[in-house]
């Protein structure tokens, strides 16, 4: 078998051109590449199956409609601010790889805090990363949702599903009436991906005090966990501007 196979390698290496080094040079080394590409593909594979999962809970896909197409290469800089956070996200998405680093982008509305989050999604998702955009009251309704008769899931499944996500970006926090339920969720949530060693993005309209104040020290501080990433989006809205043709 090892003869066969060195046999054929060294035909195989007869036509590869000068300078091209092959991904394998011995028995040895293509069995480790074969390994390592059912790897691949069984990662993929089961990627794509959370994906599937995600979009049948939550009826859509990892990043919403409107913000499927942003991009940091889209986002008009117009002041220093607004170049400042997209120089930080950017980072954030090259440093992503092995990072526990969370972000928070807190401010006012239409500033920009969902395209950045979307775009930084958008760059994971070419490296492979599986990613979802979502907002409280989504989670509020799906984890309501198992408790219904015949429900597909369970709580505690969701949470778990939520949980393993590489990106997890919670929206809208602070928007929905504050609620203990709500709070134990978004706790449990950020605990266990902390503890996976998986980041999570917040954005908000609340600033860093009502944030704590909202989810408690607890929650707080496990999103400081690293070289965490905090913007603040104090700018005028860019939403009366979107046509929703630009790109
Ligand atoms: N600097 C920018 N360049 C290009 N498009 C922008 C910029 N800022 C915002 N937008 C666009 O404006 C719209 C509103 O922005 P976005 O949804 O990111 O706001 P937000 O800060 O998340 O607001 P909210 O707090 O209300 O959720 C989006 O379509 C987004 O793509």
């Amino acid at each position: 078998m090892v003869k066969k196979a060195t046999d054929l390698l060294s035909r195989v290496r007869r036509h590869i051109p000068d300078g091209i080094r092959p991904a394998f040079t011995t028995p040895e080394e293509w069995h480790q590449w074969q390994l390592e590409q059912g790897r691949q593909r069984s990662q993929a594979l089961a990627r794509e199956n959370q994906a599937m999962k995600m979009q049948r809970t939550f009826k859509r896909s990892g990043i919403r409609e409107l913000h499927i197409n942003c991009s940091f290469d889209n986002y008009l800089v117009e002041c220093e601010g607004q170049a400042l956070a997209l120089a930080r996200a950017r980072k954030y998405a090259d440093e992503f790889e092995g990072n526990i680093a969370s972000f928070v982008f807190s401010g006012k509305p239409g500033t920009g805090k969902n395209h950045l989050a979307a775009a930084i999604c958008n760059a994971l998702l070419l490296h492979g990363k599986s990613v979802l955009i979502i907002t409280v009251a989504d989670i509020m309704s799906a984890m309501k949702g198992t408790f219904s008769e015949g429900a597909e899931t369970t709580e505690e499944r969701l949470i778990e599903d939520l949980s393993r996500v590489d990106l997890l970006v919670i929206d809208e926090i602070g928007v929905q009436t504050e609620s203990r339920y709500e709070k134990v969720i978004i706790n449990q949530i950020v605990d266990r991906r902390s503890s996976s060693k998986r980041p999570t993005g917040m954005l908000t309209n609340l600033n860093i005090n009502e944030m704590n104040q909202l989810l408690g020290e607890r929650v707080m501080d496990r999103m400081r966990l690293g070289n965490s990433l905090w913007v603040i989006f104090n700018w005028d809205s860019h939403r009366s501007r979107v046509t929703g043709k630009e790109y």
